[in-house]
């Protein structure tokens, strides 16, 4: 993922490179699911300044970017509940984020063990015990402000009849169409574990084939105001919600430099992340200028 930033005061050159094995999380010693390493170059030169590891700047940065547009999408709306589908690495940096913002946060996995052991390992640090697991993700999300979906799923874990009105859903993972010529490369070790979850085997590139593949059931992208990261990455990844007649509203910065006006506030919002290499050419700059003062 290479990236490009300027604005005059801050600038940042860099190339993300991240892998997703999503067999990690089974090893006896549990290793996180996408790694990544960024590497930062000098803005004036493109000499190479660092290697920095991105695993954990990718968690962040992800999290961040959902509370940003949650922020600029509900500007007026007070919340409550904050209902999680995911108790991976994203589910987790994901509540500790926006934990100060929420009265509860519910938290849902399909082997709700996990989904145990995160709520245990997030109460320890919180004086008000606000995390609560489920074992429903029907029963997690209705009655949620915000929603955030961190999985890997194939098929739909939200659907619309549960949102309240004016609920926000921060979508994490891509709805994905592969288009010719597009490539992605996948090492015959992974490729069980990418078939079990049912991408195609025959012809990777993952994903072809498929025009919907989310957490979030259709109508959702139908009813709701679907709002991205970027619209241009959107247009060629998003393609299978574009061919069901989804309209992007626009995007989050537009909201944020005032170029659009946040919709009414009882209209179900969500925000689809791609994941920009902007943000971790930004965060690999700021760990660098850090280091560097430290
Ligand atoms: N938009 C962005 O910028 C970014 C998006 N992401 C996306 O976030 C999502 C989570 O990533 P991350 O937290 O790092 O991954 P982890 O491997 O740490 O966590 C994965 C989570 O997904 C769950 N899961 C896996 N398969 C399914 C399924 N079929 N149905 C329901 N739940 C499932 C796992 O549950 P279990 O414990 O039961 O296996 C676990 O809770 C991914 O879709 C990833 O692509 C990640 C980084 C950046
Ligand atoms: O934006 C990212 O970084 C990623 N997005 C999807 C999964 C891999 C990492």
């Amino acid at each position: 993922m290479p990236g490009y930033l300027d604005n005059g005061s801050f600038g940042a050159l860099g190339c993300k490179l991240v892998t997703v094995a999503p067999n990690n999380a089974n090893l006896e010693q549990p290793l996180p699911t996408i790694n990544a390493h960024i590497m930062l170059f000098d803005d004036a030169t493109g000499v190479l300044k660092a290697v920095i590891s991105g695993t954990e700047i990718t968690q962040w940065r992800t999290a961040a970017a959902s509370a940003v547009a949650t922020k600029h999408l509900k500007p007026s709306r007070k919340f409550e509940i904050l209902a999680i589908l995911g108790a991976g690495a994203q589910g987790r940096i994901h509540a500790i984020a926006f934990q100060h913002f929420f009265k509860q946060v519910r938290i849902w996995n399909r082997n709700r063990p996990r989904a145990e052991r995160l709520v245990s390992e997030l109460n320890q640090s919180s004086d008000s015990q606000e995390f609560k697991s489920f074992g429903c993700n029907r029963e997690c999300v209705e009655g949620a402000d915000v929603i955030v979906t961190a999985t890997f799923a194939k098929e739909a874990i939200v659907q619309l009849e549960w949102l309240k009105e004016g609920a926000h859903v921060n979508g994490e993972s891509r709805a994905i169409k592969v288009q010719d010529g597009v490539r992605v490369i996948c090492a015959e070790k992974f490729k069980t574990a990418f078939t079990s979850r049912g991408y195609n085997s025959e012809s990777f590139p993952v994903g072809a084939g498929l025009t919907h593949h989310s957490e979030l059931s259709e109508s959702i992208y139908l009813r709701g105001e679907v709002y991205v990261d970027h619209r241009t990455g959107a247009e060629v990844e998003l393609a299978g919600l574009k061919e069901l007649g989804v309209e992007f509203k626009g995007e989050i910065g537009s909201l944020i430099a005032g170029d659009l006006s946040p919709p009414p506030s009882n209209r179900i919002t969500v925000f689809q992340s791609l994941g920009m290499a902007v943000e971790d050419c930004a965060m690999a700059r700021l760990v660098y200028d850090l280091y560097k003062t430290a």
